[in-house]
C-alpha cells in the first residue's frame, strides 16, 4: 500500500511517499490553494497501487485542513490520521498548551531528537512562513522555545502595511546597507532576519547544561543557516516529514 506524509504549513503543503525501505521517499511541495495540482501528484502516485493509500498529516492551518480533508474524502483513502496539534505528537515534553501548539514543531523535534540522539541539548531551528527556535534537553525534552517573524513574512509585512515598500525576496546576496529603497529593504529584511535569529540562539545557549547541537529546518534553511552559522551549519529541510514517518509508520515507535 501507499504510505504517505503530508505537512500543511501556512505558506505550502508538503506531501511524501514513503519507499519500499519505510523511508521518506519522493517529495513534492504544493501551492496550498490549487487542488488541482494536489490532484495531479495523487493520480501520478495512486495509477499503479490498487491496495489505496495510508495518510499521516500534520498541520496547523485549519481552513486548508478542511479543504485537505474535502479533497481525501472524494478520492477515499484507506486510512487518514490526522495530528492537528503538538499534543498528538508522541515527542516526551515539558511545554504549556501543548493542546493549541503546532504540530509541526512537535514533528521537527521528534526528528531532531531521532537524529541527533540524546546526551547533548538541541536547538531546531524551523525557517517556515514563522520561524521557531525549539529547545531539546540533553535528556532529549521539548521545552518549547521562541517564534519570530520568517524570511518571506517580513518581506511580505513591509510591502503588505506600507503605502512605498516593494516587495522584494532577498537572499545572501544583499547588501548591508542601500543607498535607495530596494537595496535598503534587501538589508534590512535578510540580514535583520539572519540578526534576529543568531540572537535567539545565542540567548537559549546560555542556560543550556552544554552547548547545543543546532539543525536548521524548513524552507528557507537553505539561505539562512549558513548565513548565520556558516557553511559547516546543519541543514536537514524535511524535519515535519521525518517526524510524520517516525510517529505515524514506524513500527518500532511506541504510541
Ligand atoms: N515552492 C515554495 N512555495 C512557498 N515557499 C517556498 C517555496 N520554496 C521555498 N519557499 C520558501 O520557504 C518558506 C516557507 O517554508 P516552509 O517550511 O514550507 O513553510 P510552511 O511550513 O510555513 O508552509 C517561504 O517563506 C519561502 O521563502
Ligand atoms: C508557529 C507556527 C505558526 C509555525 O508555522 P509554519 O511557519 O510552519 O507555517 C505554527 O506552528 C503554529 O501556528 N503554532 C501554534 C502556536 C504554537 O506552536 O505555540
Amino acid at each position: 500500500m501507499l504510505r504517505v506524509v503530508a505537512d500543511i504549513g501556512n505558506s505550502r503543503l508538503k506531501w511524501a511517499r514513503l519507499g519500499a525501505d519505510g523511508m521518506l521517499g519522493a517529495s513534492v511541495s504544493l501551492p496550498l490553494d490549487d487542488p488541482g495540482a494536489w490532484a495531479v501528484v495523487w493520480d501520478d502516485w495512486h495509477h499503479d497501487e490498487p491496495e489505496g493509500s495510508a495518510w499521516a498529516v500534520s498541520t496547523v492551518n485549519p481552513p486548508l485542513a478542511r479543504r485537505l480533508e474535502e479533497f481525501l474524502n472524494e478520492r477515499r483513502p484507506q486510512c487518514v490520521r490526522w495530528f492537528l496539534t503538538a499534543a498528538e505528537v508522541p515527542v516526551d515534553k515539558d511545554v504549556e498548551g501543548a493542546d493549541t501548539g503546532g504540530s509541526d514543531r512537535a514533528f521537527a523535534v521528534l526528528a531532531a531528537s531521532r537524529l541527533l540522539g540524546t546526551g547533548k541539548p538541541a536547538l531546531v531551528v524551523s525557517c517556515g512562513t514563522a520561524i521557531t527556535v525549539e529547545r531539546i534537553t540533553a535528556a532529549g525534552v521539548w521545552q518549547g522555545g521562541a517564534i519570530a517573524m520568517g524570511l518571506g513574512l517580513c518581506a511580505r509585512a513591509l510591502h503588505a502595511f506600507t503605502a512605498q515598500l516593494p516587495l522584494v525576496s532577498p537572499d545572501a546576496t544583499a547588501p548591508s546597507w542601500g543607498r535607495s529603497t530596494e537595496p535598503s529593504l534587501e538589508a534590512g529584511v535578510f540580514w535583520g532576519t539572519v540578526g534576529a535569529v543568531r540572537e535567539l540562539i545565542a540567548r537559549q545557549r546560555t542556560d543550556l547544561s552544554a552547548d547545543p547541537l543546532v539543525v536548521w529546518t524548513g524552507g528557507d534553511a537553505a539561505l539562512l543557516a549558513p548565513a548565520v552559522e556558516g557553511p559547516s551549519a546543519r541543514v536537514v529541510p524535511d524535519l515535519v516529514l521525518q517526524g510524520l514517518v517516525h510517529a505515524a509508520f514506524d513500527p518500532s515507535h511506541d504510541l
